[in-house]
């Protein structure tokens, strides 16, 4: 940033500065290198909204100008937003982070004192996709919170309180003087700690995406008896709900002394529409030992004004969101109103899917719980169907959009003949298709095993059915019943004139049995994990996130983050080529699914692509490829 630069942001501030007192001002300022070296195109865009009512702008002025000047930077653009009238959402300094390539690029411009920030985003060819957001008036402040070093380190980081309330006191961490953990060496995380998303480098390849670590820092922005935390779990169940409620009331008492823990009955809808139930150690101690949530849950009904206005009723300080996509998706929304209302209220979410196809995070809570629980239903099936001729054994499992417990079942177990998946597109007649891979193996072996995952074939059944598409209370598309269709579907075939032959069919459904159970020892351990970083994170005065592991360590991911897209299993990756050996049965790709697959990964590989050809972060969130 050279003084030309600081020039051109001070003309630009001018046009803002009548309107700074009375109204939403935001300036957008970009520059764009188009080519180093040589040409600059710089855009403003300033528009101007009344404070009090989210109309469009009643000003607005976009310009665009190009110049050349011999920066020595790479692409970058600068953003710069400003927040009006109310004193506590200003700072005082602009700060500016550019990319590493510009050795000098680390500035504090102090141009005046009504800047909320200045970011710098990587410029167009880099930009990262825009993300999905909920409230239209979000649009204006959750911007992804970049950070660059060197080496093309970038660390997306999460927002925090003084990001949006200045001159906020902290107080040491209570930690220091807790019996058990004042020993630990170390105890308290490095400020500036941060977790690499992708784990495997080359030795040239940028540094790419970071995470901020989770975990106690030394200063917190609670003083205990201040904190007045809730509870709530969203969504279908999952094995390991009650753990963590059970972890998040025993965390926030045993390590910060917190003593009002509520929690929110029935899932989003119970913050404006229920009474809270108070918690202790003692009232949760049992609870992990059951399957389900002690608060309940429910699809649908997440209004956001009446949440905030309920947690500001109520004087809570904390909320802890348990839930999959949609709960987060929620719970950002949730977070950016508290932000744009300017309240100490710290929102945290907890990732829960039986699924596994939250993004980012290396697994899911209650997913090996699920692994596990489904060996006994394929257990069941393989027994019945080696005890009779031509036994076939289907057993459905849980999987509306990803397959991974459809997967990891069938390669724990060894005794399943054919996976189906929503990520494999199936076909039943013909050469390759799944009635003869089925005739081929009763002859054999004489009996055998399908697991399915309730998401696959979708679209099969739809077709022979003509189905019209049908949505639950929160909008997630509601399924056929993949497992009795396709059941009738292989007696159908083996009954039909042409086959005549006698098969035995049994077909089990154990997806609800599977996720009422509690959660395993080892889920229950990643609970505790999961609901002590929450709690140290809000602890710490940052809000707006979601905790997990990301490979291996725990870290605080930005909402947008987990909710942009899902995991799902990558049908060309190794893992899914491990079960294919293990079953032999077949791919049913045909070539233009492995070029149609290519070209997603393609997709996401430009969203990162740097000008040396090398890629930035992810190629995509397989968490099967880990191995
Ligand atoms: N885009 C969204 N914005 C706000 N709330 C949402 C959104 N999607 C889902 N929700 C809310 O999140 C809760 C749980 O969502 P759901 O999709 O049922 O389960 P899960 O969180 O397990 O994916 C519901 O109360 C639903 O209303
Ligand atoms: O019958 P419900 O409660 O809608 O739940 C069924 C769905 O819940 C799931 O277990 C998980 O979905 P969520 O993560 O969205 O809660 C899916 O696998 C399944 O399709
Ligand atoms: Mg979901």
């Amino acid at each position: 940033m050279d003084d030309y630069m600081m020039g051109v942001i001070s003309r630009a501030l001018k046009i803002t500065r009548s309107f700074e007192r009375k109204f939403y001002s935001l300036l957008f300022f970009n520059v764009s290198l188009l080519s180093p070296y040589t040409t600059y195109r710089i855009s403003t865009d300033v528009k101007v909204r009344s404070l009090k009512s989210k109309a469009a702008p009643f000003y607005s002025k976009s310009r665009e100008e190009t110049f050349s000047k011999a920066f020595p930077s790479s692409l970058f653009r600068v953003q710069v937003v400003l927040l009006g009238s109310k004193p506590r959402q200003t700072s005082p300094a602009i700060r500016a982070e550019s990319k590493p390539s510009s050795p000098t690029s680390n500035h504090n411009l102090d141009l005046r004192s009504s800047l909320a920030s200045v970011k710098i985003l990587p410029g167009n060819k880099g930009e990262p996709k825009p993300r999905s957001r909920g409230l239209a008036s979000a649009d204006l402040i959750c911007e992804p919170k970049l950070v660059y070093g060197e080496a093309g380190y970038v660390l997306e980081d999460v927002p925090h309180f003084a990001d949006f309330i200045p001159s906020l006191p902290t107080y040491p961490n209570p930690l220091q003087d807790n019996q058990a953990y004042s020993v630990v060496k170390q105890y308290f995380v490095n400020k500036d700690d941060t977790v690499a998303h992708k784990i495997v480098v080359h030795k040239n390849n940028p540094r790419g995406t970071h995470f901020r670590r989770a975990g106690p820092r030394q200063k917190v922005y609670f003083q205990s008896n201040e904190v007045h935390a809730c509870i709530v779990t969203c969504g279908g169940l999952c094995p390991g709900l009650n753990t963590v409620i059970r972890e998040l009331v025993c965390g926030l008492s045993d390590m910060y002394g917190v003593t009002k823990i509520v929690g929110i009955e029935g899932g989003y809808k119970g913050f404006y529409a229920r009474n809270t139930i108070p918690f202790t150690p003692k009232s949760v101690n049992d609870i992990h030992k059951r399957g389900g949530t002690i608060l309940g849950t429910s699809r649908g009904g997440h209004d956001t004004s009446k949440i905030v206005d309920s947690i500001l009723d109520r004087g809570i300080n904390q909320v802890y969101i348990i839930g999959g996509d949609g709960t987060q998706k929620g719970a950002s929304v949730i977070f950016e109103e508290i932000r744009r209302r300017g309240l100490k209220v710290s929102v945290v979410g907890i990732p829960k899917t039986i699924d596994n196809d939250i993004a980012v995070i290396d697994k899911s809570f209650g997913f090996d719980t699920a692994v596990e629980e489904a060996q006994r239903a394929i257990n069941a099936a393989h027994v019945e169907a080696e005890s009779v001729e031509n036994g076939i054994g289907v057993v459905k499992l849980m999987g509306r959009y990803s397959g991974f417990i459809a997967m990891y079942a069938t390669l724990a177990s060894r005794d399943v003949d054919c996976c189906l998946i929503p990520e494999s597109p199936f076909h039943l007649e013909g050469n390759g298709g799944l009635f003869s891979f089925i005739e081929k193996r009763l002859k054999e072996n004489g009996h055998m095993v399908i697991v399915v995952a309730e998401g696959a074939g979708q679209e099969l059944i739809a077709e022979s059915m003509r189905c019209m598409d049908q949505k639950d209370a929160s909008g997630n598309k509601l399924l056929l019943d993949i497992g009795l269709w396709l059941s009738q579907k292989i007696k159908d075939y083996f009954s039909g004139k042409r086959k005549n032959a006698t098969i035995n069919l049994k077909y089990i459904d154990p997806t609800y049995m599977i996720r009422a159970v509690p959660s395993n020892a080892s889920d229950n351990v990643y609970c505790t994990l999961l609901a002590h970083s929450a709690i140290h994170g809000a602890m710490a005065g940052y809000t707006g996130f979601t905790v997990g592991p990301v490979n291996g360590r725990h870290a605080y991911i930005p909402f947008y983050r987990v909710t942009e897209k899902q995991n799902k299993v990558v049908i060309t990756d190794r893992m899914w080529a491990r079960l294919l050996s293990s079953t032999n049965q077949p791919s049913f790709l045909h070539q233009r699914d492995i070029e149609d697959s290519g070209e997603d990964d393609k997709a996401s590989l430009e969203y990162f692509e740097t000008d040396n050809g090398h890629f930035v972060g992810e190629v995509c969130d397989d968490v099967s490829s880990t191995l």
